[in-house]
């Protein structure tokens, strides 16, 4: 019966009622009435901003139909995400483990090697091709998808032109009847905090290191401080994060926290909560700051050779003009938009890191290919409930739903399922076990609520989840659906079974 009940909510939960964006929107009528380009040098399509949201968004309206043209400042295509982000992260997340690995836990494998050591410009460079490789792949998709690349910046001087002052030093002028700002977001400064990107940095700086410091403090315990603690960390720093609040990461389920942090500081990872920085002096050799409690009290002066300032990161608009066009914007500087994406100024969108929502990737992709299927007069399609979160230090943490202080926020009854993968035949086999799936399922229809995973490869195990939480599914649909040996997967299935019945491995 519960595979049955894959199928049947497969039809009714996709386009579901509860899903974001979707309005079927006389009240926004006007977005399809002002058509197409027809013949003219007009575009039908304007995206200022070339990452994840701007570039995928472009290729979707040209693969539409549309004419697209893609304005980016940078001089290559990938936004954050691909030259200072995600990939350069993942890139240094990489060489740094397979190093780490290889002084500690190579020998436990019967593999034994005389000598193991940093080789920094080395690794700098296979992050770099990485790079280079992937920007120069998305300037080959816009050739293949007949996409019109204008490299420079982009400003508003009406709803329908934007004006480009180019790398090569001119200027011109491209025209559209709908532009789409996915402008991203910039690092968040700190009051009396200079970033120099050499002793204290932004996350990009910290990608770019010249020396691995002997040092090195964090400002913020979140995505970027622990992904970017965890890289020189491993390749020798002393780490030492500082976090205002009372918890790391604080959109993670309470108790995955507690274990991941438990994890962290066995990897001599040091934390200092509900700690805030109060100034940052670098008139010395080194960088002294001085912290005190959040709440108010002694202070501490501390020294490090580098201060990685990661506290957030605020949606960037700068230069735009969007005061010309009267494009609305929140406090934080977020531009506000409709379930379709619509700013309040007719023909101009937004999406990505510079509207309010999760700033990842993905999401942004996922807001650029709606944004312009609404524009062509189809259904777009986004639920922000249904985001994976992952952070990729190891073992990684990935997540998906709510958390178990949100489901108990909302009142509703539920069960626990949870499955430890020292009891998983995969991590066991390959001495890498530390970790735990944790599902959170509705006690009267066994729907499942969230899906948390700390393990090795959380960030890939996590999709099943996704998808099941997409689809409406019940934690019996996980448990019966067959999963092969070994995987890591199977911790995935044996938490269902525990989540309405029983497990069997442990
Ligand atoms: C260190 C780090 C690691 C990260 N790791 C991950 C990860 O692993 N997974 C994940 O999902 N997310 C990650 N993120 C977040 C991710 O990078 C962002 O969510 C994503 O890049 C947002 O995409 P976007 O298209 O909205 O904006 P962006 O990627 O910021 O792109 C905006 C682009 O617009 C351009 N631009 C801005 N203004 C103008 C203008 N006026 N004219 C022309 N061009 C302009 C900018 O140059 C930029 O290239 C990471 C971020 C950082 C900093
Ligand atoms: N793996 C990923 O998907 C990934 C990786 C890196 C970045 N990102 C994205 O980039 C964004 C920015 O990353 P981030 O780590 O800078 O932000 P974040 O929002 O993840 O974490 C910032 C942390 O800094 C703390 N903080 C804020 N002000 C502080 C202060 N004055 N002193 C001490 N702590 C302070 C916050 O409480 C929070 O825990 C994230 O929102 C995330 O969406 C994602």
């Amino acid at each position: 019966m519960a595979m049955a009940s894959i199928a049947r909510r497969k039809a009714m939960t996709v386009f579901s009622s509860s899903s974001k964006h979707l309005c079927s929107g006389t009240k926004y009528s006007w977005i399809l009435s002002r058509g197409f380009a027809s013949g003219s040098d007009d575009n039908d399509v304007i995206v200022i901003g070339g990452g994840p949201g701007g570039y995928v968004a472009a290729i979707k309206a040209a693969q539409l139909g549309l004419k697209t043209t893609c304005i980016e400042k940078r001089g290559a295509l990938g936004g954050t995400c691909l030259n200072v982000g995600c990939i350069p992260s993942k890139a240094l997340l990489h060489s740094s483990h397979m190093y780490h690995e290889a002084k500690h836990s190579f020998a436990s494998h019967g593999v034994k090697l005389a000598s193991v050591e940093v080789d920094l410009p080395a690794m700098m460079a296979q992050k770099d091709k990485a790079v280079g490789n992937l920007t120069k792949g998305i300037e080959g998709l816009f050739k293949k998808n007949k996409v019109n690349y204008v490299k420079g910046y982009g400003k508003f001087l009406s709803p329908s032109e934007v004006s480009v002052d180019t790398l090569e030093g001119g200027n011109t002028v491209v025209n559209g009847k709908n532009i789409i700002i996915a402008t991203g977001s910039d690092v968040k400064s700190l009051p009396g905090v200079t970033i120099d990107e050499e002793r204290i940095v932004s996350s990009t700086g910290a990608l770019a290191l010249k020396e691995v410091p002997k040092k090195l403090f964090v400002i913020g315990a979140g995505y970027i401080g622990l992904e970017m603690g965890s890289v020189w960390g491993r390749l020798g720093s002393e780490v030492t994060v500082v976090e205002f609040a009372p918890d790391i990461v604080p959109t993670m389920d309470g108790e995955i926290r507690k274990q991941f942090q438990r994890s962290l500081e066995k990897q001599k990872m040091k934390f200092m909560l509900k700690t805030k920085v109060v100034s940052v002096d670098t008139t010395g050799n080194g960088v002294k700051l001085t912290l005190e409690p959040a709440a108010g009290g002694d202070q501490t002066i501390l020294e490090a050779d580098v201060v990685l300032v990661s506290a957030g990161r605020v949606p960037f608009t700068a230069g735009l003009q969007l005061d010309k066009i009267g494009v609305e914007t929140d406090k934080a500087g977020r531009i506000l938009v409709n379930d379709r994406f619509a700013t309040n100024v007719p023909g101009v969108y937004a999406i990505g890191d510079v509207i309010p929502g999760p700033m990842l990737a993905h999401k942004a992709e996922e807001d650029g290919v709606a944004c312009v299927e609404f524009i062509a007069g189809k259904q777009g399609h986004v639920d922000y409930d249904m985001v994976p979160g992952v952070v990729y230090t190891h073992p990684e943490v990935a997540y998906v739903g709510k958390t178990e202080e949100q489901v108990k926020a909302l009142g509703v009854n539920y069960r626990v399922g949870k499955f430890p993968f020292l009891a998983n035949s995969r991590a066991k086999a390959i001495d890498d076990a530390e970790g735990v799936v944790k599902i959170l399922a509705e006690e009267e229809t066994d729907k499942i609520l969230g899906v948390h995973i700390m393990a090795p490869n959380a960030g890939e195990l996590i999709h099943e989840a996704v998808l099941a939480l997409q689809y409406g599914a019940s934690s019996e649909d996980i448990a019966r659906t067959c999963h092969a040996h070994p995987t890591m997967s199977e911790a995935l299935k044996e938490a269902a079974m525990a989540t309405y019945d029983m497990p069997i491995h442990i």
